[in-house]
């Protein structure tokens, strides 16, 4: 088996895993004719440009050096899901006297067992991500650190590809902060963490965005003691205020010690992994067993031999124009290496525009662009925060007046019976009208209720459609239709309610 750390503990499921996304026993194909289009990185974006060109009938080459499904598959969005579930399951078990179920002393949390079912899971998922599909799907498929020999040809060690266009999918790891004591000590990333096979009695985590965040939340609730640090005021400082402070006051249920405002952040080795931080006036001196560094992203652009085609990039990554091209017109680009918004649903949706821009497009005739997609996002902590469009800092920096109008959950039947009541609907308007430009949910299931709000901004359905249409009774999702019932307030004019009144007068007599 491969010694990538992704991989480890070695185990059946692991072993499952690399066989269906690195298999050891891989023999590369040789080009036979030159590719219409080569792709670099097998993650989300990779392997959706892949499918995508081959199913359309294209003669295609993906390129992985490490391990298929990039890191939505291996390290991030599946095991972090699926260590999620588990610890749902823990804080249900834990808050299940608020439903007066009587729990048991000696409930306990088998962590090395929700690490198992975590990679069981993700081996079954792999299945989609595999060698063999992409192959099966007309994909050739190479194994190995691909680079640019020029400007129509990539090398995988000695094979050379002729290509017509390129795709770079290469994606983005772990930054490493300038933080002092960082490099003494074996810190965690995204791609460690989920190979821990014990908890972590005491945990630091450095960075509170969704990773941060989440992870904080859910090894807190497996039992471990977790500290989370962050520079910025708040969690998720990229999210709306009110919607973090709903997470920062969960997280901290949940049993996370927040150090926000931390300043002079130093990390020993002394006595195990120290870390020293002043947070609100005090000072912590805290050892901790593990700890895990989530402060963003690095694009992986190096040893592609970009300088020497023409792509330039810099340490956000790869530069590219709203068709999604590089600076050299025959490569383009998808997914993080070249994205402000990196998530798996946009590495995708990226993928599909490259996919017609390199291909299809013909002139200035059918391009697609970046700047036309709604992008939605969710950060996965109890309860949830999903968003889209614009926030209102968004509105105010692009100078567009909004309305806005908000729905608490607290006044929503469902979210009262399930004892989810403390978020909230939010949605941005353009100044008196029902077009929705941006929202944002806090619910336990906001993730999959954004999707709503997302269909109506989309297709140009504004909140009067949204009023207009049954939700059934009792659900959360009744919250979105009470918002548009909002704006229609806002509707009814001293003249509209006159000319209703002389309606019912008509019809019913006074
Ligand atoms: C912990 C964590 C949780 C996340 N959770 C979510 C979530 O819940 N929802 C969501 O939408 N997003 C989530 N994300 C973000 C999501 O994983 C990324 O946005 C997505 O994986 C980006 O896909 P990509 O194809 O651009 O890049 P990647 O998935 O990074 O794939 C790039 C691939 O290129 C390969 N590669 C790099 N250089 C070369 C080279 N020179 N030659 C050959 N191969 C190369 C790499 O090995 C890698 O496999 C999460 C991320 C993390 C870290
Ligand atoms: N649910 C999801 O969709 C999901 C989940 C996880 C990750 N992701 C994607 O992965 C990306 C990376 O996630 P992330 O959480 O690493 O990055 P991030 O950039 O979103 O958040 C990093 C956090 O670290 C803080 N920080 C930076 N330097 C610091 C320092 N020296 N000390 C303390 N705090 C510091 C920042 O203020 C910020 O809050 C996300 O932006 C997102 O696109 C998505």
């Amino acid at each position: 088996m491969s010694d990538l750390v992704q991989l480890q503990p070695h185990d059946e499921h692991n072993r499952n895993l690399e066989a269906n996304v690195h298999p050891t026993d891989w023999q590369n194909p040789q080009p036979q004719k030159p590719y219409h289009l080569v792709v670099i990185g097998a993650g989300t974006a990779g392997l959706v440009a892949a499918a995508g060109a081959a199913g359309l009938g294209a003669r295609v080459a993906l390129i992985e050096r490490d391990l298929m499904g990039g890191d939505c598959l291996n390290v991030g969005c599946v095991p972090s899901k699926g260590v999620i579930s588990a610890a749902r399951i823990a804080k249900a078990i834990r808050t299940a006297n608020r439903f007066s179920i009587k729990v048991p002393p000696g409930t306990e949390v088998d962590f090395a067992g929700v690490m198992s079912r975590m990679r069981k899971l993700r081996a079954k998922i792999s299945r989609n991500d595999s060698a063999a599909r992409f192959r099966d799907l007309g994909v050739d498929v190479y194994f190995g650190q691909a680079s640019f020999a020029d400007s129509q040809t990539i090398e995988v060690g000695d094979t050379k590809l002729p290509f017509k266009r390129a795709v770079l999918a290469t994606g983005a790891r772990a930054s490493a902060p300038s933080i002092e004591g960082l490099d003494e000590v074996d810190y965690l990333t995204n791609e460690s963490v989920f190979s821990l096979t014990e908890l972590p009695k005491r945990m630091g985590i450095i960075g509170a965005g969704p990773i941060g965040c989440e992870m904080a939340q859910a090894f807190s609730e497996l039992g471990s003691e977790v500290f989370l640090v962050e520079s910025e005021g708040g969690v998720l400082p990229k999210e709306d205020r009110a919607a973090a402070d709903v997470v920062r006051a969960s997280l901290e249920r949940s049993g996370v010690r927040l150090l926000c405002c931390g300043r002079e952040l130093k990390v020993k080795n002394k006595g195990g992994i120290r870390l020293t931080v002043n947070s609100r006036g005090e000072h912590y001196d805290e050892v901790v067993d593990q700890l895990l560094v989530a402060v963003g992203r690095a694009p992986n652009v190096e040893n592609l031999n970009l300088e020497n085609v023409g792509v330039d990039f810099d340490e956000n990554g790869v530069q590219v124009n709203d068709y999604l091209q590089t600076t050299n017109p025959n490569i383009f680009a998808a997914g993080d290496i070249c994205s402000q918004y990196q998530f798996t649903h946009v590495a995708d949706f990226m993928a599909r525009i490259v996919i017609q821009n390199a291909l299809f497009a013909v002139g200035p005739f059918g391009k697609k662009k970046m700047s036309d997609l709604v992008i939605p996002w969710t950060t996965y902590t109890s309860p949830e925060v999903a968003h889209v469009g614009l926030h209102e800092k968004d509105a105010q920096e692009k100078g567009i007046e909004i309305d806005t109008y908000t729905q608490p959950f607290d006044e929503v039947d469902r979210a009262i019976l399930e004892g989810d009541q403390e978020g909230f609907v939010k949605v941005h308007t353009k100044k008196g009208s029902d077009e929705i430009v941006g929202a944002t949910i806090v619910a336990e299931n906001a993730g999959d209720m954004i999707s709503e709000v997302t269909l109506a901004m989309s297709h140009g359905l504004g909140l009067s459609k949204i009023s207009g249409s049954i939700h059934p009774y009792p659900t959360q999702a009744e919250a979105i239709r009470k918002i548009g019932d909002q704006f229609n307030r806002t509707r009814l004019t001293p003249l509209s309610k006159k000319m209703l009144a002389a309606l019912q007068r008509l019809n019913v007599g006074t």
